[in-house]
């Protein structure tokens, strides 16, 4: 198989212009698909043109020559096309047409199941073709309308004329009988259906206001080519009697009517929608497996609109029957066509099924046979007996009157075979050519006779209240003798010597004469009347008419004056708006300016406060600098006075040396040389108060006490501790570094009762003691030892711990008293213990290590800081 895509009957822009004027016009309607999972074999092309694509599942993909096949119509919609637009484009033409007095016939067409009814019936809230249709209508004539039962259906496709005293009587008596029998419910659903419409006042502006209308709803099935008459005993109790068959005649127009069909008269919309849904309960459908509620049969609702010329009073409705003008409608829903392999029918369905498609059948072999006699010029005879259907409608299926067709179309692959069979029938059918039917003309006596019976209608009854308020005299009581004059009698005479016939003749002209002289001179003396009141009235009227100018003219300055102020409030109200905005703005401003001023002190605020701390921080620091400075002074005279008591003790160590040299028998003499003039021991005992220190000459026994002086030399030493010598009754907490450098000095620290440690574990050891001594060694890169003896009280604290307060500390230092560096003091950690560091011990010299050995030892908390 070859892709190719197939243009049948693509139409010229010049073609279509022809065939919206002369030929059948065909219009394609395509509904959505049932379900997202069906599949599309239809794609719109243009708002013409729709593409039908060979799926594999018809039955000839495997013997098709192509797969593509194009089909144009007069329009195409698309499923997203409402109801609307199609009725505007496809049916109000028709509508329109009816109006002005010609036949037409629509008719849906399509497989079952692709929306025929949908389009001609609608839904609720979403009407067809058929309401819009019956709306329009109503809309259009709802003034002009006859009284009910003027136009009486003559039982041969025409109407009689009543006078409107019998159509009175007629209708007095239907309601009796309606009465008497009970009215017809309506089910909800019908009435919701009803109710439901919306009316959207569409209209026909061709109306002949000097025509009464008056229309007719007739509606029928074909059914296994039998026709019934939906609507048949509608006013009875009895609707589910059975149905009888009609026969089909043609009237003396070769219209086709059903003969005995019950005609309805409507009056609204409403009644012609309720007489359908009446019918449609009567209706012939089935479930079957294509659609739940499938036509078993052709349905053909028509509307027929019967107008008729007003008398010359423009009162009644003429009743020369020949002035009558009817025009009709069908509306017809075809039944689907449809294969029984996929609908599965069986028995009763099947007889169905086939009388559907053989009516459908003739239908298309009707149009064809007329497609090619209009094509060859030879006059086949078209097979429109064949079917009811077609007979029915013999007269448009051979070429007279407006036919349009809305092929529906479900786009469903399924329905691919049947749908191009649809699409062949709808080909042919666009070829037609259609001969108008002419316009019926509506004999025409005068122009605006129901306006002007309208007109004086409203005099009178003006005249009436007129006469009522002001009980004026003057209104004529014979006024409706005006109208009086009785139409000419028939003046066809063959026999020129009949006499009765001018007899009746003179004495009608006689009669005819006088009526005319009484009419003239009641003319006359209404004239007078007339002319008189006229006059009075003008001058009245002039009078109203100053008065009115007067009135006018003051109302003139007054509607300046309101225009002015208007202009004034419009001004105020503009300067109102505007100052509001501006007030708003201010106001926003005024708020902004708040906010910014609040952040502003609160900066300012923030800024005191700094200012604030840096005066209190430039107050201490002045005091501190202050305080440094005193201390730096004192700091550099105390130097100074150690310089000088250096130096006194350097001169008084060199006599020492010089004396002691001098000496023979001093035991000490060789080493004294060795250790000669740089070789230096200092001892510095340092307290709160002053600074002693000794310089050592001899070294002395390891046991000797620290500060007890050698024979012969001069000793300094610190008096208080030389009075307590360490305290011999105080118990010692010896707190020493793990390995102690041997010392081999002079001077060495000599405590009684103590008890030495390397590393404190409990805060019990400290409460025991009364006293502390920490030794800590250092040695530097020269050799030098210094050793630090760090004294101080254990005071026991509230917390049940222990305190220790330094108060001494004694540096034992071994130099060269000439290179050895200026003293630093090195820092020392005391291990294991929780310790805070209190400065109750200062030293000028030593302020770190007093600041640092100022401990205190709390053994009730032991945290890790
Ligand atoms: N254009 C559409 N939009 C939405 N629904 C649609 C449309 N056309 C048809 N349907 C829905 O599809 C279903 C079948 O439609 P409908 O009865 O009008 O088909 P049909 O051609 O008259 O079938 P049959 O020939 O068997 O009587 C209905 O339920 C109808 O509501």
């Amino acid at each position: 198989m070859y892709s190719e895509i197939k243009k049948r009957n693509a139409c010229t822009p010049a073609k279509l212009k022809q065939i919206q004027n002369e030929t059948l016009q065909v219009f394609c309607r395509l509904r959505p698909l049932v379900s997202p999972f069906n599949e599309s074999c239809i794609e719109i092309l243009s708002d013409s043109t729709i593409q039908l694509t060979l799926p594999d599942t018809s039955v000839n993909y495997r013997t098709a020559t192509c797969v593509k096949y194009q089909y144009s119509f007069q329009k195409v919609f698309s499923d997203s096309n409402p109801q609307k637009e199609i009725f505007d484009e496809v049916v109000l033409p028709l509508v329109h047409k009816l109006i002005k007095g010609n036949n037409g016939l629509l008719f849906t067409y399509g497989v079952t199941g692709s929306g025929k009814t949908y389009t001609m019936t609608g839904e609720k809230n979403n009407i067809g073709m058929m309401p819009r249709c019956l709306d329009v209508i109503f809309n259009s004539i709802s003034e002009y309308q006859a009284k009910k039962f003027v136009f009486k259906p003559d039982r041969m496709n025409g109407f009689d004329i009543q006078t409107e005293q019998v159509a009175k009587k007629e209708l007095e008596e239907s309601l009796k009988r309606i009465a008497r029998c009970g009215r017809l419910r309506k089910n909800q659903s019908q009435e919701d259906l009803i109710s439901a419409r919306s009316n959207d006042g569409t209209k026909c502006e061709d109306i002949n206001p000097d025509n009464a209308y008056a229309v007719f709803v007739t509606y029928i099935e074909i059914y296994n080519d039998n026709v019934f008459d939906l609507l048949e005993n509608i006013n009875e109790t009895d609707i589910c009697m059975k149905l009888q068959t009609k026969i089909i005649r043609e009237d003396a127009y070769q219209n086709g009517y059903v003969h005995g069909v019950t005609e309805v008269e409507v009056k609204s919309a409403d009644e012609a929608f309720e007489i359908f849904y009446k019918g449609k309960k009567r209706k012939r459908t089935a479930q079957t497996i294509l659609n739940t509620e499938s036509s078993r049969s052709h349905s053909i609702f028509t509307i027929r609109l019967v107008q008729a010329p007003l008398d010359m009073n423009g009162i009644e409705v003429d009743q020369n029957k020949e002035n009558i003008c009817i025009s009709q409608l069908s509306l017809v829903d075809l039944a689907g066509s449809e294969r029984t392999s996929r609908t599965n029918n069986t028995g009763e369905r099947v007889r169905e099924a086939g009388s559907i498609n053989n009516s459908l059948m003739t239908l298309r072999n009707c149009l064809e046979v007329l497609r090619e006699n209009q094509r060859t010029g030879i006059l086949k005879k078209i097979p429109c007996r064949d079917s009811k259907l077609t007979r029915l409608f013999r007269i448009f299926f051979e070429g007279m009157g407006d036919i349009r067709m809305i092929i529906c179309v479900n786009p469903n692959k399924d329905d691919y075979d049947e749908t191009v069979q649809v699409m062949k029938f709808a080909e042919a059918s666009q070829e037609i050519v259609l001969k108008p039917t002419p316009l019926k003309p509506t004999p025409m006596k005068t122009d605006g006779k129901r306006k002007a019976n309208q007109i004086y209608k409203k005099a009178l009854r003006n005249l009436e209240e007129v006469k009522e308020r002001e009980s004026i005299a003057y209104i004529p009581d014979d006024a409706e003798m005006i109208y009086c004059l009785e139409p000419f009698p028939s003046l066809e005479n063959t026999d020129p010597f009949d006499a009765d016939f001018n007899k009746n003749l003179m004495n009608f002209l006689e009669d005819r004469i006088k009526k005319k002289k009484k009419l003239q001179t009641d003319i006359a003396a209404r004239v007078t009347k007339f002319r008189a009141i006229f006059l009075e009235r003008e001058e009245k009227y002039l009078k109203f008419q100053r008065e009115l100018d007067a009135v006018s003219a003051r109302r003139e300055c007054e509607n300046i004056k309101i225009k002015t102020l208007e202009d004034k409030v419009v001004s105020m109200d503009t300067n109102i708006n505007v100052l509001r905005r501006k007030c708003e703005e201010y106001t926003n401003e005024i708020k902004r300016l708040r906010q910014d001023n609040d952040n502003k002190e609160n900066i300012i605020q923030q800024y005191n406060v700094e200012k604030d701390k840096e005066k209190r921080i430039n107050q201490k620091m002045a005091a501190k600098t202050e305080k440094l400075a005193k201390e730096k002074e004192n700091s550099i005279k105390e130097k100074k006075q150690i310089e000088s008591q250096l130096k006194e003790k350097e001169k008084k160590l060199r006599r020492v040396k010089k004396a002691l040299d001098s000496q023979e028998d001093f035991p000490y003499k060789g080493k004294m040389t060795k250790i000669d003039d740089d070789l230096d021991t200092e001892i510095i005992a340092s307290s709160n108060e002053n600074e002693v220190v000794s310089t050592q000459t001899p070294v002395l026994p390891p046991q000797q006490h620290l500060l007890s002086p050698s024979k012969s030399s001069s000793v300094v030493s610190n008096l208080r501790y030389n009075k307590t010598t360490c305290g011999n009754h105080d118990q010692w907490l010896d707190h020493r570094p793990t390995i102690i450098a041997p010392l081999n000095t002079v001077l060495q620290p000599t405590l009684k009762r103590r008890k030495s440690f390397t590393t404190i574990t409990s805060p019990k050891d400290v409460n025991k003691n009364s006293k502390y001594c920490l030794m800590t060694q250092n040695q530097d890169e020269d050799g030098s030892v210094e050793t630090q003896i760090y004294k101080g009280d254990v005071v026991p604290t509230c917390g049940g711990g222990a305190q220790i307060i330094l108060n001494d500390v004694e540096i034992l230092r071994q130099t060269s008293p000439v290179t050895s560096p200026p003293i630093s003091p090195k820092k020392k950690k005391v291990n294991g213990h929780n310790t805070a560091i209190a400065a109750h011990s200062s030293s000028s010299l030593y302020p770190d290590i007093a600041n640092r050995c100022a401990i205190s030892v709390e053994g009730h908390s032991i945290k890790n800081k």
